[in-house]
Parts: structure tokens; sequence; C-alpha cells
């Protein structure tokens, strides 16, 4: 009997044509689109396209000639993923609600209602790859894989995933590129061939993130400073580098955060309130004039003030490395998990679409310390980082600092 797949349909082309290739191979496909965000019941109102997205999706699934559902997850979207948002952005940290999303949504609640209506898969419209091995003691292990489009690869957003979730998941778009992808629909007189990708989080819809989070997390004046690229605090850290003379120290000091005190620098403006912003960023501030434009260096939310430096190339931006707290560290997968005590290479991003640099991951009694060959810039608290061995994605992170 053919094995039955429940496909998460957006409305969007890649999930239309990952349907369209499971009808193809001879599954027997139901498409299931869910409603993620409801008027009035996250945020809002009226900015979220989704019932256009689910027509589409219908249509497709119509076309397609397989059933189709639709399930409402506003309300467990908002408990894990709306709401942690907020919680983390109030604590100053940078959340990743897409890398969430899949944990917490799209492999979990609706990998369950998928469960109850009989899959033995659900697949998804990522560009990524998955395959499997026999160990010795006779056990499968999943691997997670780039996709085959390097410009679109999306193993960042499944970096969370356990082998359990692995196991019952298939990408079907993840050997072909985009352009195939598109090429496909076409073909196939798709209505969603020449949609156009949809950008970020559907709750969020046209809004700015700041205005999003205005919502929830209430304005609150505070300075902008800007810290010199010759202040005393970046002499202090190489100075400190010379004398470590355990691997340890070193270690602590390659991967911890510089922390700042408002009188570091000069105050060059104001704003309304450290927890909208995101270390990197540079649009938003509002401050003028300076010969090179300003980042955002560090923000902290109990005193609500921003940092800011001068340049890309600021010290303050950029950092050897970063730390992952024990109970953060998550391996796909888990047979090549790290012991205390170990040092290993791999090849790393610590965001979506980052090209892959070499660090080395020091596993210590109280986490995973980071190490980059290069400096990397705009290291977030909240944020994750992902480890690879060349397009095999092993393990994540959420960044402590
Ligand atoms: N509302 C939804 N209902 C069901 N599945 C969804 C929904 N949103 C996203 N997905 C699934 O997650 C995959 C990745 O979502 P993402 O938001 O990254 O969309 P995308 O890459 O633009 O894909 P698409 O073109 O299919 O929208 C989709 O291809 C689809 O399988």
């Amino acid at each position: 009997m053919a094995k039955r797949v429940v496909v998460g349909l957006s409305g969007g082309v890649d999930s239309s044509v990952a349907a369209h290739l499971l009808v193809e191979q001879g599954y027997e496909v139901i498409g299931l689109f869910m409603i993620n965000w409801h008027d009035g019941s996250v945020t809002i109102q009226g900015e979220c396209p989704w019932i256009d997205d689910s027509n589409d999706a219908l249509l497709v699934a119509n076309k397609l000639n397989i059933p189709f559902q639709s399930v409402d997850l506003s309300e467990q979207y908002k408990e894990r993923i709306v709401d942690y948002m907020f919680s983390e952005y109030e604590a100053g940290r940078t959340p990743n609600p897409d890398v969430l999303c899949n944990r917490e949504v799209k492999f979990d609640v609706f990998m369950d209602i998928a469960l109850s209506l009989g899959a033995d898969y659900v697949a998804m419209g990522h560009y990524c790859r998955k395959d499997s091995f026999i160990d010795e003691n006779g056990k499968e292990v999943f691997r997670l894989l780039a996709g085959v489009d390097g410009n679109k690869d999306q193993s960042y957003f499944l970096s969370q995933l356990s082998q359990e979730q692995l196991s019952k998941a298939l990408f079907p778009i993840g050997e072909l590129t985009k352009p195939q992808v598109r090429d496909i629909a076409a073909e196939q007189d798709l209505i969603t061939a020449n949609k156009k990708d949809s950008q970020g989080l559907c709750f969020i819809g046209k809004v700015k993130l700041p205005d999003f989070l205005k919502q929830q997390l209430l304005p609150k004046k505070g300075n902008i400073v800007e810290v010199s690229k010759e202040h005393q605090i970046y002499a202090d850290r190489e100075a400190e580098l010379l004398k470590a003379s355990t691997e340890e120290e070193k270690l602590e000091i390659l991967t911890s955060p510089y922390q700042y005190k408002p009188t570091y620098g000069k105050k060059v403006g104001d704003h309304q309130g450290a927890h909208y912003y995101t270390i990197g960023q540079r649009k938003g501030l509002g401050v003028g004039g300076t010969p090179l434009p300003l980042f955002v260096i560090a923000t902290d939310t109990k005193t609500n003030t921003i940092y800011t430096g001068q340049g890309d190339q600021h010290p303050g931006l950029n950092r050897q490395g970063l730390k992952v707290n024990s109970d953060e560290i998550h391996w796909v997968r888990t047979d090549l998990a790290m012991k205390v005590g170990e040092t290993r290479e791999y090849m790393a991003r610590i965001r979506y679409r980052q090209p892959l640099e070499k660090v080395t991951l020091y596993m210590k009694s109280d986490g995973l310390y980071c190490v980059f060959e290069n400096k990397q810039s705009g290291i977030s608290a909240g944020q994750f980082i992902t480890w690879y061995t060349d397009d095999e994605l092993i393990g994540s992170g959420v960044i402590a600092g």
C-alpha cells in the first residue's frame, strides 16, 4: 500500500511543487494548511494575507487532485512562538522564530495532527535534504543535509530538529534549485508558479518589527551611546588575552561579550527602547552626521542603553567567539555529540545564508565554547549557531552571548 504523506501546503510555490513531486512518486498525499494567526488573536489586525494563501493552497490541492484541510494552530503559535519572541526581545536577546516554528509547530503540533490523520511522513517545501544510514547496532541514523541550491539552503531553520522528527520528515524539493521549482510549477500549470516568495513571519505581515514589538513592549526613552574604536575596553581585552595562561582562561575571554557602561562613550542620540534593537543593526537609529555609519554593538535592557560604534570594522562589532550554555546545545546527530573535554573543528554559521566559516568547538562542563578562525560580525544572543561537516548539519545551539 502507498505510504501516506501530509504535506504542509502554504499557498506558496515551494510546497505546491513538493506536493506535486510526492504525487508523482506514488505517495498518497494530503494537503494541510495551518492558520498561524487570527485576526485579533495575536497582534496586528488585517495584515496577514492568510485567506489568500489558504485559497491558493486549496486550488493547488484541487489541481493535484489531493484531499485538503485547514487547521487552526494560532493558539499554539501564540504560546510557543509569539510569546517567546516578546520575552526574548524583552530580555535584550534576538530570537529566531523561524527556527522555533519548525521545532515547535511544523514538526511538533502540525506533525501530531498529520500522524493522527494516519500519515507515515510529514513533508515541507524547505530547501534541504535528508538521508539515513544504519549504524553498527542496526539503528537507523538520520542526516539533515543542505539543499542543493546554495542560495536557498534552509537547513539553518531546521537545525533544532531531533532524530525522531527527522525520521518522519520529507523534503521533496531539496534536490532542486529555485528556478527548477518554478519551471516545474509552470509546466504543471500550478497557480502559485509566479507567486512571490513569502517574506518573514506571517503574523507580522507588512508591519515593521519595532511596530510589532511595541504591541507588548512599551516604548521607553533611553540613550544611544557611541563607543570609540580606540576605547580602553578593547585594548584591555587584548592585554588580558596575552596574559591568559590556561586554555580555559583564553576561551572565556575569546567568547564573552564586552560589558559596556554608559560612561564608556558619548551620548549621540535618544531611542525609544533598547529592546527593539539588535546587535549589528544599522538602520533605525536616527543618528546621522558621523563619518562612518553607526552600528549597534551592544544593547543593555537594564540601563536601557544602546551602544554603537562607527563602521563595520569597529572592534565591538567583530568577535572571535561565542558561547552556548550546556542546556542549549542540540545535536541533530546525537551519535556525534561531543563529550566534556573534547575539541572539534566544524564549519559554522551564525545566521541564515551566511557563508560557512571555520570554527573550533570546545566542550566544557558549563557549555560549548565556539572560536572562529575569522572574527564574526554581529554575534547576537538568542540567535542560533549551526555547525556542519561538508553539507551535513550536525548540531546547533542558542548563542548565550
Ligand atoms: N501556513 C502554512 N501551512 C502549511 N504549511 C506551511 C505553512 N507555512 C509554511 N509551511 C510549510 O513550511 C515550508 C517552508 O515555509 P516558508 O515560510 O519558508 O515558505 P517558503 O520557502 O516561501 O515556501 P512556500 O513557497 O511553499 O511558501 C513551506 O514550503 C510549507 O511546506
